[in-house]
C-alpha cells in the first residue's frame, strides 16, 4: 500500500486463557496488531494456535482476558453490549467457512438483512442487496434459499451480506475452507476486489498459504503471539 497508512484497529497486548478446574489453557499471550484502513491481511498458523480466538476478539464475539482492542478510537471492551452490537452491524462484516445464512430466507433477504437491522429504507436495502448479488455473479439466484444454492454460491451470498453496510473491516475465518481450489480462488478474488473498491480492510484467517501470500501482509500465530511471515518491507507495514 502506498497511500498514507491510517490506523483502523489496534489489538493491544491481548491475552486469552481458559480455566477448566485445575487446568489453564493459555491461547493468546499478549498479542499486538495494527490493522490499517483498507489493508488486506492474512493470519496463518497451526491448528489450535489461537487464530479464530483472535479474530473473534477483534470482532467483539469473544472477550479478552486482558488487553484492549481499539476500533477507530473506540475501546471495544469498554463499550456497552448495545454499542458493540451497533459496531458489529455498521462497522464490521463477518464471513465464515460455514456461511451462517438464514435458511428460510432468500439470497436477496439474507444480504439485505444487516441493512434492515440498521434501519435503512427497505426498498433501498433490497436494491443495494440486488446490486451486490449481481456483483458476485448471483443476479439469477436472488430468490433461491440457501438449500437451493451450491457451496460456492452460498459463500458469495455471505460475501455480499458482509459488505452490504459498507463496513470498515471484514473479518473472515477460513472463508473458502469448504470449497474446491478453483471455487476457493474465485471467492477469494471476489472478496479482495470488493473490499478494495469499498475501501474496506480485510483480515482473513486461513490455512491456505498460497491464498495468504496474495494479501498485502501475512502474519503467523505462534506461541500465543503474532510473528511477521512474509514480505513486510515491500508494503512498509512491519509491526
Ligand atoms: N472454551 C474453551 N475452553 C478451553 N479451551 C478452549 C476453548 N475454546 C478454545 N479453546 C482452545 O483454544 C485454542 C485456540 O483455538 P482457536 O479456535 O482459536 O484455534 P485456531 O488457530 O483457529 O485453530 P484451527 O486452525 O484449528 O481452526 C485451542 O487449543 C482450543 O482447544
Amino acid at each position: 500500500m502506498s497511500q498514507t497508512q491510517q490506523v483502523l484497529l489496534q489489538v493491544q497486548h491481548v491475552s486469552k486463557h481458559y480455566h477448566d478446574g485445575e487446568v489453564t489453557t493459555q491461547v493468546l499471550s499478549g498479542v499486538d496488531l495494527t490493522v490499517y484502513k483498507g489493508e488486506q491481511l492474512a493470519i496463518v498458523g497451526s491448528s489450535g494456535s489461537g487464530k479464530s480466538t483472535l479474530l473473534h476478539i477483534m470482532g467483539t464475539l469473544d472477550t479478552p482476558t486482558s488487553g484492549n482492542v481499539m476500533l477507530d478510537g473506540e475501546d471495544l471492551y469498554q463499550l456497552s453490549s448495545a454499542r458493540q452490537a451497533i459496531i458489529r452491524n455498521q462497522d464490521l462484516g463477518f464471513i465464515y467457512q460455514f456461511h451462517h445464512l438464514l435458511p428460510e430466507f432468500s439470497a436477496l433477504e439474507n444480504v439485505a438483512m444487516p441493512a434492515f437491522i440498521q434501519g435503512r429504507d427497505k426498498k433501498q436495502a433490497l436494491v443495494d442487496a440486488q446490486n451486490l448479488l449481481e456483483r458476485v455473479g448471483l443476479g439469477h439466484r436472488l430468490h433461491h434459499i440457501p438449500a437451493q444454492l451450491s457451496g460456492g454460491e452460498r459463500q458469495r451470498v455471505a460475501i455480499a451480506r458482509a459488505l452490504i453496510n459498507k463496513p470498515k473491516l471484514v473479518l473472515a475465518d477460513e472463508p473458502t475452507g469448504n470449497l474446491d481450489a478453483s471455487s476457493g480462488n474465485n471467492v477469494y478474488a471476489m472478496i479482495r476486489e470488493l473490499a478494495q473498491q469499498f475501501g474496506t480492510a480485510f483480515v482473513v484467517v486461513t490455512h491456505d498459504h498460497s491464498l495468504a501470500a496474495k494479501m498485502d501482509r501475512q502474519l503467523t500465530m505462534k506461541d500465543g503471539v503474532l510473528q511477521v511471515t512474509a514480505n513486510p518491507t515491500a508494503v512498509g507495514l512491519a509491526e
